[in-house]
């Protein structure tokens, strides 16, 4: 399924992964934009080996103290009013647990989506992503029939779509694997006026923009937009696997007990990374960081002046370089013979996702390796 590289990775620390062979990389992937404090970043570490020494599992069923901490630290950092939060283990599975508490919290059924928009890849999260070539392979059974995919940024497409049988709009602040395209302030700002409007929830994807990655803990809080409902994943725990759903008591309450659940949701181990991860994203202002060294990365991609180079865009260390023809050509080389890791985001589009720590020597290195494989 996966498209292998030939080399084995063994090491990482901050924005640095080495191979079998003792290869040094710079790491600008950061394991799909997980990595947002740095690999093996010290009080991560610390605090997984202490948990481990106390208690790994422990359901939801039965309260957990670290759990508590993690999720009072999370809320803390939250937007206003997101006050309850359905813990799980993936992005998929906070897009999942979206579409089944805006169902009961609207009693509706219809959904709003994006083109080029990404959720994931289980059969439910599937409805809500618009690349065919996920969803073909599994013909009817990807049933987005109650979907209604709109043109990413378009405000009057949006305000035709959202109806009074819409149950929520989905949306990311900036569209990742569809080619890092930030939304404009005033899209995001119509689409919470038109949700309010028609009695729809505005949940938004923030599995890849959230904490810190876009230069603010949250991207919406570029535009000021508080929604009803946020996903959560990647960063949140330090790299361990997690996912939450963040929502109002509102929406929180009209799911029925029981309702929905999860066996390795709000585990002890990856609670006790989280906190970790989000008081050293607090202490260390990496938000501040991300957005300092973002402007600073761009800047230098822009100066290469390759005319293989169509647009760099990005918000803050999320950054997409569009080119003129494929990119995975220069994806390889980047990494086969520059030692610097990249990913795709659609065909044309150079994605860098780098750990926030990421140095700004490092970033230059980035830039001068790109500048040689465009010659
Ligand atoms: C915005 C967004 N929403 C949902 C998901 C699903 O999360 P998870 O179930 O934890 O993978 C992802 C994964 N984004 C990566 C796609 C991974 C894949 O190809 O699958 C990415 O951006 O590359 C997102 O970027």
């Amino acid at each position: 399924m996966y498209n292998k590289h030939q080399v084995v990775m063994v090491r990482a620390k901050g924005a640095t992964v080495w191979d079998e062979t003792g290869r040094e990389y710079i790491d600008c992937v950061a394991g799909y934009g997980v990595a947002n404090i740095g690999h093996g970043h010290p009080d991560v570490v610390k605090a997984i080996k202490d948990q481990a020494d106390r208690l790994i599992v422990m359901p939801q069923t039965l309260p957990n103290d670290k759990r508590a901490e993690f999720l009072t630290e999370l809320v803390g950092v939250l937007p206003q009013g997101l006050d309850r939060v359905f813990l799980c283990n993936s992005g998929t599975e906070a897009m999942e647990a979206a579409k089944k508490f805006a169902i009961t919290g609207t009693g509706r059924k219809r959904f709003v989506s994006m083109k080029r928009g990404f959720s994931g890849r289980s059969l439910g999260a599937l409805a809500f992503t618009w690349e065919p070539k996920y969803r073909e392979p599994f013909g009817d059974a990807v049933d987005n029939r109650n979907v209604d995919f709109i043109t990413y940024g378009d405000i009057e497409q949006l305000r035709a779509a959202v109806t009074d049988e819409t149950a929520a709009v989905i949306l990311e602040p900036v569209q990742g694997e569809g080619g890092v395209r930030p939304a404009s302030i005033e899209f995001m700002q119509e689409a919470r006026r038109i949700t309010k409007e028609k009695g729809a929830l505005l949940i938004l994807d923030e599995i890849q923009t959230g904490f810190c990655r876009t230069g603010k803990m949250f991207a919406c809080e570029h535009s000021g937009v508080v929604p009803d409902a946020m996903t959560l994943a990647k960063a949140m725990a330090g790299g361990l696997p997690v996912g939450a759903l963040a929502m109002t008591t509102e929406v929180a309450d009209r799911m029925p007990a029981g309702g929905h659940g999860t066996t390795f949701g709000g585990n002890p181990m990856t609670m006790a990374a989280g906190v970790a991860a989000l008081r050293a994203m607090k202490r260390e202002n990496m938000a501040e960081q991300a957005r300092e060294k973002g402007a600073y990365f761009m800047e230098k991609l822009r100066a290469i002046g390759s005319p293989k180079i169509r647009e760099v865009r990005g918000l803050g260390l999320m950054i997409g370089v569009e080119l003129k023809e494929k990119s995975a050509p220069y994806i390889a080389a980047l990494e086969h013979e520059e030692g610097v890791l990249t990913l795709q985001a659609t065909p044309l589009v150079v994605r860098f996702l780098p750990p926030v720590t990421i140095s700004k020597e490092q970033i230059d290195q980035v830039v001068a390796a790109f500048a040689r494989v465009l010659e």
